[in-house]
């Protein structure tokens, strides 16, 4: 490189680190400016989260790029991520309580991940939160006493056994709920323990989510729902999106979406370490698909066991699907063994079909995933 380039070079950089410099002064003008919308929100009791206006801004500023040559998706991309800060900082300000006359709220096994997180929340929210775990029964009777939502949240495997054994004497107009992955023994088992308000929830995320902006909580009716309305209320505006539900068929879909999903990822770690693969080299050969598929088989393993244990053996039915899993994958590879090239296209070509435009809609949205994937590598 000449002198010449060199200069030309260090100029150029300058400039771009000072443009980078003013972002950082917008992006602390508009983190203002949100937390300012938060307060307002807060005092009127709405939702941070705002669909409709996401999507008007988005589409203009989308235009607006367009004009001035700049990438539509570059500015979707960054205010899609602007906004995900939105909603982190929106627990600064806490949120509106919906209910201001209910007694406290209990937490049973508060002291798990998730029950933390609904501590946490509904703390910010304005609630009197105490939480029950396993050393605390002692004391449960006069914890129960003024409690006017008690939320269990326990290892799947002593749900429902927990629910009969030790909340058959709540006060009479308290809520009963759960945040159990499965729903149909645990709302019976709520409705049998219990004769007032019930209702069985799922919150369809972990307790890693840093907002619960655009999460899903599915939402199993029990009994007496115009009681427990406020709550959906609360969640809803905590920003998540409630999904209703049959628990039976809840519970069917957990079977795809969760024991067979995790099943799956469990032998696929398997299946590495027993063919005693390198994780390490496979990473430098890796395309950015096969990167998003081992972090999302690996991120299993920095889990409990527990918990994923809890999860696939919480239905027996599950077996079946997985069962029949097998069977597609062993006659999947006797085409495989055989040769029969033609048999695998004409499968595939079935499958898509099937997909229909949902194919097309996941290739768009992997997309993204797979680019952003890209950005995080450094070496
Ligand atoms: C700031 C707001 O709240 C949220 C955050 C937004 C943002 O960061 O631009 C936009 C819409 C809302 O989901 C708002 O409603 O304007």
């Amino acid at each position: 490189m000449n002198e010449k380039t060199t200069s030309d070079l260090e100029n150029l950089r300058g400039l771009i680190d000072g443009v980078d410099q003013q972002l950082i002064h917008l992006l602390r003008k508009r983190l203002d400016l949100v937390a300012q919308v938060g307060a307002v929100k807060h005092g009127a009791g709405l939702p941070i989260y705002a669909p409709q206006r996401e999507a008007a801004m988005l589409a203009k500023r989308r235009d607006e790029a367009q004009k001035m040559n700049v990438s539509p998706q570059l500015i979707e991309d960054i205010l899609r991520r602007l906004m995900r800060e939105s909603y982190l900082n929106e627990k600064d300000v806490g949120f509106k309580q919906i209910n201001e006359d209910l007694g406290d709220v209990v937490i049973v096994g508060g002291e798990g991940k998730l029950g933390g997180l609904f501590s946490q929340m509904l703390t910010l929210s304005g609630y009197q939160v105490k939480v029950l775990d396993k050393d605390d029964w002692a004391s449960a009777a006069q914890t129960f006493e003024g409690a006017g939502l008690v939320i269990v949240t326990v290892p799947i495997s002593i749900t429902c056994e927990l629910i009969r054994d030790k909340l058959s004497s709540l006060p009479s107009d308290c809520i009963l709920a759960d945040l159990t992955s499965v729903k149909t023994e645990p709302v019976k088992a709520m409705l049998a323990a219990h004769s007032g308000p019930v209702v069985g929830l799922h919150p369809m995320f972990g307790p890693d989510v840093g907002s619960l902006a655009k999460q899903v909580v599915v939402v199993c009716h029990g009994r007496d729902s115009d009681k427990y309305q406020w709550l959906l209320e609360q969640i809803k505006i905590w920003g998540a999106r409630l999904v209703e539900a049959e628990p039976e068929k809840h519970d069917k879909a957990m079977q795809l979406v969760q024991a067979m999903r995790h099943f799956s990822s469990f032998v696929y770690g398997l299946n590495l370490y027993k063919e005693e693969a390198d994780i390490g080299s496979l990473l430098q050969f890796s395309s950015p698909i096969y990167r998003l598929e081992l972090a999302m088989v690996g991120r299993l393993f920095a889990q409990s066991p527990e918990l994923y244990a809890d999860i696939i053996f919480a239905q027996k039915e599950s077996m079946h699907a997985i069962g029949d899993y097998l069977d597609n994958y062993s006659q999947a590879l006797s085409l495989l063994q055989a040769g029969d090239r033609d048999a695998f296209v004409a499968q595939f070509k079935e499958v898509a079909q099937w997909f229909g435009d949902f194919a097309p809609q996941f290739q768009r949205e992997s997309r993204a995933m797979l680019q952003s994937v890209n950005d995080m590598k450094t070496d």
